[in-house]
């Protein structure tokens, strides 16, 4: 019997050519371009169909599939109904989940559970992909206003997917530089191989699942606080410090518990992560653009840094994608307790080529496990117990 990892540390869950970590370099790579060249001259929509398709798009196809999202942005009545009905007193990912779940009711299309050969068509994977990634946005915004009891705004089209998703949470104008620094971050969070939630993708595909499901299930392992629940994490406990003076002693006291400090660490990067350096340099920059209006968070998060670099380094935890990306959210109007259904938009990207990648080769998911349990033996009736 092979040898058991907890956390499958290590352990190939696939074959994928959609991104590669190399984690002692702190280097990312999506289809072969490192994040940083995407980060600087791509967008969201083109990334995606990179992500989509395994090839930078045309010019052409780069603007049919636009088209494509701003098309299906529009939410069927029922799914608004549905979100109105729900308890305004939800997380974010609680209704994302749910409410992503229920589009396979609201929208016929679910092939893949009428054991149609649906799951082996190209074009029905291409079209549920472009669904679900131009819902999940408006699905976001929506909530904000319908949580508050208000109307929710409607998407334009005249607006890209980072632009729109802001003009319908924010009701306002998106700020060009804020907008495009959103589009940044959609970028950051669109892939990262095999991380949980992806996981959750691959296992749930397995089983020819229709894409909501899967989606709804990586969803739910987005949320905790150990995957892309940290983001909302960072931002209480930068609060919960207050000055950058108490830094020292809050971290110490939380290693002292053995209690993590969130946004540190990572089970493939050895270094910080490659995207956290980037939104550090997006932070400094817009910074830059508010004459000094600095966001008393940023100097709290660099001194938590510094101070984690002291003691955790030799451990290899780092700063990761969580910890800087909830100081532009903030300078964007976003309540924390949305941080990580933005990267839930974000990753649907990732999520569905992965799914479609799992279609072209599958074989359902089943693992083995070592028993630890009882041996066989026999039932003891009620009264003899
Ligand atoms: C988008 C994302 O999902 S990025 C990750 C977001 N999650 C967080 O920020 C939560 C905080 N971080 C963590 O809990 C972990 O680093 C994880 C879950 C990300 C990775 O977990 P693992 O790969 O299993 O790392 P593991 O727990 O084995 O850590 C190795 C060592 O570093 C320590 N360590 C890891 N992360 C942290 C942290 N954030 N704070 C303090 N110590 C840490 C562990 O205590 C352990 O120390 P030990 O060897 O003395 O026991
Ligand atoms: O890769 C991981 O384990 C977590 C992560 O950073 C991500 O999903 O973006």
């Amino acid at each position: 019997m092979s040898e058991y990892l907890p956390g499958l540390a290590g352990v190939p869950a696939t074959k994928s050519n959609i991104s590669d970590i190399d984690g002692e370099q702190g280097i990312l790579s999506y289809r072969g371009y490192p994040i940083e060249q995407l980060a600087e001259h791509s967008t969201f929509e083109e990334t995606t169909l990179l992500l989509l398709d395994g090839r930078l798009p045309t010019r052409s196809e780069l603007e049919t599939f636009s088209d494509q999202l701003k098309e299906n942005r529009r939410l069927k009545f029922h799914t608004r109904g549905m979100m109105k009905n729900l308890p305004n007193t939800g997380h974010p990912m609680e209704m994302l989940q749910t409410v992503v779940a229920s589009l396979g009711m609201f929208y016929p299309g679910n092939e893949c559970l009428t054991g149609s050969d649906a799951c082996e068509d190209i074009n029905y994977i291409h079209n549920m992909s472009i669904k679900i990634i131009a819902r999940i946005a408006p699905i976001v915004a929506m909530w904000q206003h319908i949580r508050e009891g208000y109307d929710p705004v409607d998407s334009r089209d005249d607006l890209s997917h980072a632009e729109n998703f802001l003009w319908m949470l924010t009701g306002k104008e998106p700020d060009p530089l804020l907008a495009r620094i959103m589009d940044v971050c959609l970028i950051l969070h669109a892939e990262h191989t095999i991380n949980a939630s992806t996981f959750a993708v691959l296992v749930n595909a397995s089983t020819l699942s229709s894409p909501y499901s899967v989606i709804a299930s990586a969803i739910g392992a987005l949320s905790g606080p150990l995957h892309g629940g940290a983001n909302q994490r960072v931002l209480e406990m930068l609060q919960e410090i207050g000055s950058p003076e108490k830094a020292e002693e809050y971290v110490d006291k939380r290693l002292a518990n053995k209690e993590v400090i969130w946004g540190m660490g990572h089970r493939e990067y050895k270094t910080k992560d490659p995207r956290a350096i980037i939104l550090q340099k997006l932070i400094d920059q817009y910074m830059e653009t508010k004459a000094g209006d600095v966001n008393p968070m940023f100097d709290i998060a660099k001194a938590v840094e510094q101070v984690c670099e002291d003691r955790l380094a030799h451990k290899g935890v780092y700063a990761n994608v969580d910890f800087y990306s909830g100081i532009l959210y903030t300078e964007m109007g976003i309540p924390a307790d949305q941080f990580t259904a933005i990267f839930a938009m974000a990753r649907a990207a990732g999520w569905l080529a992965h799914w479609r990648e799992q279609l072209a080769d599958n074989r359902i998911f089943r693992p083995t496990q070592v028993y630890t349990g009882e041996p066989i033996r026999k039932y003891v009736p009620i009264n003899k117990r």
